[in-house]
């Protein structure tokens, strides 16, 4: 997708929106509510059309402004899982899974080919005349799954597939939606705002905020440990911030009385403005001999981490430690006063957007 434009009347919601998704990737868009996922993909697929831009599927362009092309939705081959796009309750499974080769008028015997292999793709043979009303959530899930194969099993687009679910089959819809990709080879591109599903899935993440543009598209490792902005560190996640400031030569916490940390200039210190330290709980690590004081007011134990919350001047801080790293012996409980030291910390202007 190249330099597009969508507006919904006076709101421009995506102003230049630019996407390359290589063949094979699974790809997660993720955003706030309301970003422009959704039109985002709605224009890719063809329902609906932007003001200005290119998109290209396989090589063909099946939207160009500037070449009055137009290409209707059912014949750019891309497969759609939409959450109000899901399993016909009409419709028997088979009829379900042959709908977009039937609106295509695909002669009879191609189709039961067709839908034969999608619903064996997706574990869903033997269910062909079986009504929606008769399934589970997760076969229902499957039966759009297998609707967007017969559509193309080159490109799927997955609109939120999976929030209806419980997180048991969440989390088995996510490994086989990876296991039919890397079958069937099918690019996939996932929308969500639940970045944690992303991070599981996907090859590569890409971020959108509030006014409609990407700020990051990357790995889950790139997009914590180089977040591009203050917006991403927040967004994936579990962060901190807090605010710093400079007073006679120290850099101290600029909470409750102003709390100095370092004696030198913090590496990544933004000048000119007012910074604000983002650090990840795993990176506050207790240390007897810091200046930082808190106290523990709550501890909970995660099985893989302990999760602590340490109030520091007057904010509460999210720290976290391996099981792994508690065999050193030390146990902090609560009501504990604790010294904290900041490892990894990035700096950002105060002012800049955070989810
Ligand atoms: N048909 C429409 N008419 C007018 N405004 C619309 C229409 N569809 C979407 N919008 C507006 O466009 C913006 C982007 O909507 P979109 O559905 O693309 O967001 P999204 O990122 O997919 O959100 P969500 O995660 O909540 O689904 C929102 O402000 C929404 O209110």
């Amino acid at each position: 997708m190249e330099h597009i434009r969508v507006s919904y009347g006076s709101h421009t919601v995506l102003k230049d929106f630019s996407l390359t998704v290589e063949p094979g990737e699974i790809v997660g868009i993720v955003g706030p509510s309301g970003c422009g996922k959704t039109t985002a993909i709605r224009a890719l697929c063809g329902f609906l059309n932007p003001e200005m831009g290119e998109i290209t599927v396989n090589g063909r362009t099946v939207f160009s402004k500037k070449e009055r092309v137009n290409v209707p939705p059912e014949n750019r081959k891309i497969g759609i899982v939409f959450q109000d796009y899901a399993v016909w309750p009409h419709m028997s499974v088979y009829d379900n899974v042959a709908y977009p080769l039937k609106k295509r008028k695909v002669p009879k015997a191609e189709i039961a080919k067709r839908v034969s292999y999608a619903l064996e793709q997706s574990h869903m043979t033997g269910y062909e005349n079986y009504m929606p009303s008769q399934l589970s959530g997760g076969q229902q899930q499957r039966v759009a799954i297998a609707r967007a194969l017969t559509s193309s099993d080159d490109i799927i687009v997955m609109d939120e597939p999976i929030t209806n679910l419980d997180a048991k089959l969440r989390e088995e819809m996510l490994v086989e939606i990876r296991l039919m990709q890397s079958r069937l080879n099918t690019t996939i591109i996932y929308i969500t705002h639940d970045q944690e599903a992303a991070m599981q899935l996907c090859d590569r993440i890409v971020i959108m905020q509030k006014d409609g543009s990407i700020c990051q598209i990357g790995t889950d490792e790139d997009m914590i440990k180089n977040p591009a902005n203050r917006f991403v560190f927040s967004f994936i996640g579990v962060s901190n911030f807090i605010p710093v400031v400079e007073k006679s030569g120290s850099w101290c916490l600029d909470i409750g009385e102003g709390i100095p940390y370092s004696g030198v200039r913090p590496k990544g210190i933004l000048p000119g403005v007012k910074n604000v330290m983002g650090i990840r709980p795993m990176d506050i690590i207790f240390d007897d001999e810091s200046p930082v004081r808190g106290t523990i007011e709550q501890s909970v134990f995660l099985g893989s981490l302990f999760n602590y919350f340490v109030r520091v001047g007057d904010q509460e801080l999210r720290v976290q430690r391996s099981t792994l790293d508690s065999l050193d012996g030390r146990e902090y409980a609560e009501g504990q006063e604790v010294g904290l030291r900041f490892l990894n910390e990035k700096y950002y202007n105060a002012e800049e957007e955070r989810v």
